[in-house]
């Protein structure tokens, strides 16, 4: 039985609904028209905001902005003085830290703790790193001779590509949207974002902090809506827009794929994923556990890094079951404030009826339920937010739904293997390749087992570890194109070579 966390009582008081706006060249306005949708926190269900549906128009007038903007005084100032501006909004996201970590909550439910570790700091940082990054990173030089003997000099500048479409997931949402937009307009570009609309809050607040630094109006614009024939698609289909950048689901990116061909536009595309981890016997088991839980159950297992089938050696594959069951037994559900949270409510009802749909074909394809496997008790308070269980099967053969198909949930199917070659063919045979973990203290076959994986990131003793001047993206189906560090400049960035005979 999980052991509810809540302080009872809670929440005592409506919370109070709020009006979340577009930002569009600098200014707060609702939509044309007037729509609104209704954003409902998931650890309740009660109403938090009331969103600006984005009318086509609107998003006109947003690319509209962002494409005079470009020559603007952004599109005058140094690389240096954008790379000061970027500090800047970091600095003052951090400023205004409590602002961001309430407001990142209330749209997801996920416990203060990792958000005030992981979301916001994050969304700061990734505006330090790229401000860092294009300071930093040179372009190419070649000397040529030519047939008179005077020769010629090459040399390649970064150009920006011009306005940028950025449509983004709710898992993540600050931190994956800042991921994208801060490399964006370190390279002299300007955006329009699309944040999801189960998490419309912080990507608005954003805005507040560019105008208070001083980003001149049009750089950074926000729209709100939904996909087919809404914000989304009227964002990606927009002739105006000159480059989009997308994470989330597989079939979604390649529908904006699809709208990227009409004028041959440049995408970059993080997507789903079903990720393998591999525990060899010789691991550090403690270690092994500790990180298997949190890539499998961290934001309660809405990560598209995170883990769903996990492959763990015959000598210690009884006990690591029993070890991860007790594990994801112990964690707490309740309310984000409550310091003993450690898993929040998935992010809508929706998204639970789907993980609930796995849990029932898990069944049916004939799982061993290990751990968990339906919707927990929750106090009344609660009875209509999103919670579900963490849940464990064993059991399942390598082609059921359950383990081919990404969950995005709490839940994972653990697996035994016997040889190295066997396991790494079984963790390469789906479609997906985003990451994956070895747990292993044997270097040679860290090495070796990492070198034949295929996934954009392969974390050895480890998860989610990460240094944002790496690249980042997925093979296969998860992706297309690597952001993070130098990487990113080659998608925000036109390379221009300049041929000078002498
Ligand atoms: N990081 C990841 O890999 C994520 C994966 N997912 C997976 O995707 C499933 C569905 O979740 P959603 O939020 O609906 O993901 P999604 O991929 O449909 O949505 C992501 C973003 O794309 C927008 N969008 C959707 N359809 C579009 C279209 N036709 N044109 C332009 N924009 C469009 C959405 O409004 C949202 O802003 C989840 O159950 C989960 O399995 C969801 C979120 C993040
Ligand atoms: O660290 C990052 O940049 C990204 C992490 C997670 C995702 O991309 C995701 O869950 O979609």
């Amino acid at each position: 039985m999980l052991d509810v966390a809540r302080k009872p009582g809670q929440p005592e008081q409506a919370p109070k609904v709020k009006d979340v706006l577009n930002f569009i060249d600098g200014h707060y306005l609702p939509a044309r028209g007037g729509r609104t949708f209704d954003k409902r926190t998931p650890v309740d269900g009660a109403l938090i905001a009331k969103v600006a549906e984005a009318a086509e128009a609107d998003v006109d007038a947003a690319v509209k902005a962002a494409r005079a903007a470009l020559d603007g005084p952004w599109g005058k100032i140094t690389p240096a003085e954008r790379g000061d501006l970027l500090y800047a909004v970091a600095n003052e996201i951090n400023k205004r830290f409590d602002q961001f970590l309430e407001a990142e909550v209330a749209d997801t439910g996920k416990p203060v703790s990792l958000a005030s570790h992981l979301d916001i700091p994050r969304g700061a940082a990734n505006f330090k790193v790229f401000a860092d990054t294009v300071k930093n990173v040179s372009t190419e030089f070649f000397e040529m001779a030519t047939p008179d003997g005077a020769g010629a000099i090459n040399y390649a500048v970064r150009r920006p590509v011009g306005v940028v479409g950025v449509i983004c997931p709710w898992n993540l949402p600050l931190l994956l949207m800042t991921w994208k937009v801060a490399p964006a307009m370190a390279c002299g570009n300007t955006v329009v974002v699309k944040p999801s609309e189960e998490t419309p809050q912080t990507a608005t607040l954003l805005g507040d902090v560019m105008n208070a630094v001083g980003i001149p109006k049009g750089v950074y614009n926000v729209v709100h809506g939904f996909g087919p024939n809404s914000a989304g698609e009227f964002l990606t289909r927009h002739p105006g827009v000159n480059a989009l950048t997308f994470t989330g689901e597989t079939r979604t990116g390649a529908v904006i794929m699809k709208a990227a061909a009409d004028g041959a536009r440049p995408v970059s595309l993080e997507m789903g994923g079903k990720n393998p981890a591999i525990v060899f016997a010789d691991c550090d088991f403690d270690a092994a556990i500790e990180g298997t839980m949190r890539s499998c159950f961290a934001n309660a297992g809405q990560v598209c890094l995170g883990t769903e089938r996990v492959y763990v050696e015959r000598p210690i594959f009884e006990k690591f079951v029993a070890a991860l069951k007790d594990k994801a037994e112990k964690l707490k559900l309740g309310v984000p404030e409550d310091k003993a949270t450690t898993m929040g409510p998935l992010i809508s009802l929706e998204h639970r009826n789907k993980v609930l749909s796995y849990y029932a074909k898990a069944v049916a394809e004939g799982a061993t339920v290990v751990s968990g496997g339906g919707i927990p008790k929750m106090p009344d308070a609660l009875k209509d937010g999103a919670w579900v269980q963490p849940t464990i099967w064993t059991g399942l053969a390598d082609s059921a739904a359950t383990v081919t198909e990404e969950i995005f949930g709490p839940c994972c199917h653990i697996a035994p293997f016997d040889t190295e070659d066997e396991v790494v063919k079984r963790a390469n045979a789906l479609d997906y390749g985003l990451a994956a973990a070895v747990w292993t203290t044997n270097l040679a076959r860290a090495h070796r087992v990492s070198s034949r994986i295929e996934a954009g990131i392969v974390w050895v003793n480890s998860w989610f570890l990460r240094d944002l001047r790496t690249p980042f993206g997925g093979m296969k189906q998860s992706g297309i194109g690597r952001e993070g560090g130098v990487h990113s400049l080659e998608f925000y960035t036109e390379l221009k070579n300049v041929c000078i005979k002498l």
